[in-house]
């Protein structure tokens, strides 16, 4: 009955807690051997989200399909998923062995092979085989984190879903870590749900990202489209510095607003005449204009700081409707003695995303 093939498809699935409404219909479809990322602010849903697909809460309305199964109704352990928890869970008086075979002797299977798998386990991550016999809590956190994937995979569930599993580590091992749950999710050939509010995280190791803000999806697409083609000014604002312009089209398509000057040869934009829309373009695309001409759209203003990034200085102007315009520039394109100046700042039509009807 259902029209898709998808591995995990939820439809119009709503959470109220009282009066609250947690997630306002929610749609979802995750194909099988995917790294699905959900990104969102503290409080988006992503939390709520995730335990209505372990079965560890129950949705107000709404359906759950794994594969030709619904499932929103059946109880969690009976859910063929596992979940990876933020807190990692693992038994800190066992070995790690042990605590690798946990689900395999839950399933009663011999200890020979229970053994034989726990060392496939330990080698697939990358942790040395006498490790076996350690306990956990002479473990180390990112070796922890690998001995509780390990068991997690020998589960051998359907879906592996991470609820922010890297949040407490270090940047350095998180990094490591980010690159070595791609590698896996590539050895292993499994479908990974994963939760985050990190951006930077989302960007490193997903097939596909959804944004949620406030219990709804408000894009889900490839990484390189989320960054370029924004769906909205959350998203454009989530996705880190971004300009935004308020503007309206004229008759020939022309763009005004925001104080921008629009060029004679710029190109028309996709609006239609009274349209409303977002002009969207990064730090890095915008220039400091020596002549106003030879641009397609140049606006005025005054620097008012200037920040040294390491290899790249940005800079804040001030426009004459008193917006804050970010330009990025590499530090031997510094323009001396910013502080101050009155500039006139330029951008290509090339370089810009219409956000429309925003
Ligand atoms: N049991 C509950 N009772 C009432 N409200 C709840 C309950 N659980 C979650 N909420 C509310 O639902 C909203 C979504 O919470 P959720 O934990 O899913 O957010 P999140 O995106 O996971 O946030 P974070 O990144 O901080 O973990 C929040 O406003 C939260 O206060």
């Amino acid at each position: 009955m259902m029209e898709s093939n998808s591995l995990l498809r939820l439809r119009n699935v709503v959470k109220q807690f009282g009066s609250f409404t947690a997630l306002h219909g929610v749609d979802l479809d995750i194909e099988e051997g995917e790294f699905f990322t959900i990104v969102g602010p503290s409080g988006s849903g992503k939390s709520t989200l995730i335990r209505l697909l372990v079965g560890m809460d129950e949705v107000t309305s709404g359906e759950i399909w794994l594969r030709d199964k619904r499932i929103d109704q059946t109880p969690a352990n009976l859910r063929p998923t596992c979940m990876v928890f933020q807190s990692l869970a693992l038994f800190p008086h066992m070995t790690v062995g042990q605590n690798i075979e946990f689900p395999l002797k839950l399933r009663k299977e011999a200890p020979g092979k229970r053994r034989a798998r726990a060392l496939e386990l330990l080698d697939l991550l990358r942790l040395p085989r006498d490790y076996y016999d350690k306990r956990i809590s002479q473990c180390s956190g990112g070796e922890r984190q690998r001995v509780a994937l390990a068991r997690a995979l020998a589960f051998d569930p359907e879906i592996l879903f991470f609820d922010e599993p890297l949040s407490a580590l270090d940047y350095r091992l998180r990094k490591t870590l980010e690159k070595e749950l791609k590698d896996l999710h590539a050895r292993t050939g499994k479908t990974f749900v994963y939760i985050t509010h990190s951006l930077e995280e989302a960007m490193v190791m997903s097939d596909r990202i959804a944004i949620m803000n406030a219990g709804v999806f408000e894009q889900i697409s490839v990484a390189d489209e989320i960054y370029s083609a924004p769906v909205s000014r959350f998203v454009a604002e989530f996705m880190g510095e971004v300009n935004l312009f308020d503007v309206t089209a004229d008759a020939n398509g022309t763009l005004n607003g925001s104080g921008l000057t629009t060029g004679t040869d710029t190109p028309p934009s996709d609006l239609s005449a009274g349209e409303t829309g977002l002009l969207m373009v990064r730090p890095e695309d915008v220039q400091f204009a020596r002549e106003d001409g030879r641009h397609h759209y140049t606006i005025a203003g005054q620097v008012v700081a200037e920040y040294a990034l390491g290899s790249r200085i940005q800079y804040e102007v001030e426009t004459e409707t008193g917006q804050t315009v970010s330009v990025e520039k590499l530090r031997e394109h510094r323009l001396p003695d910013a502080e101050g100046q009155s500039v006139i700042l330029g951008f290509s039509s090339d370089a810009t995303h219409m956000i429309r009807g925003a």
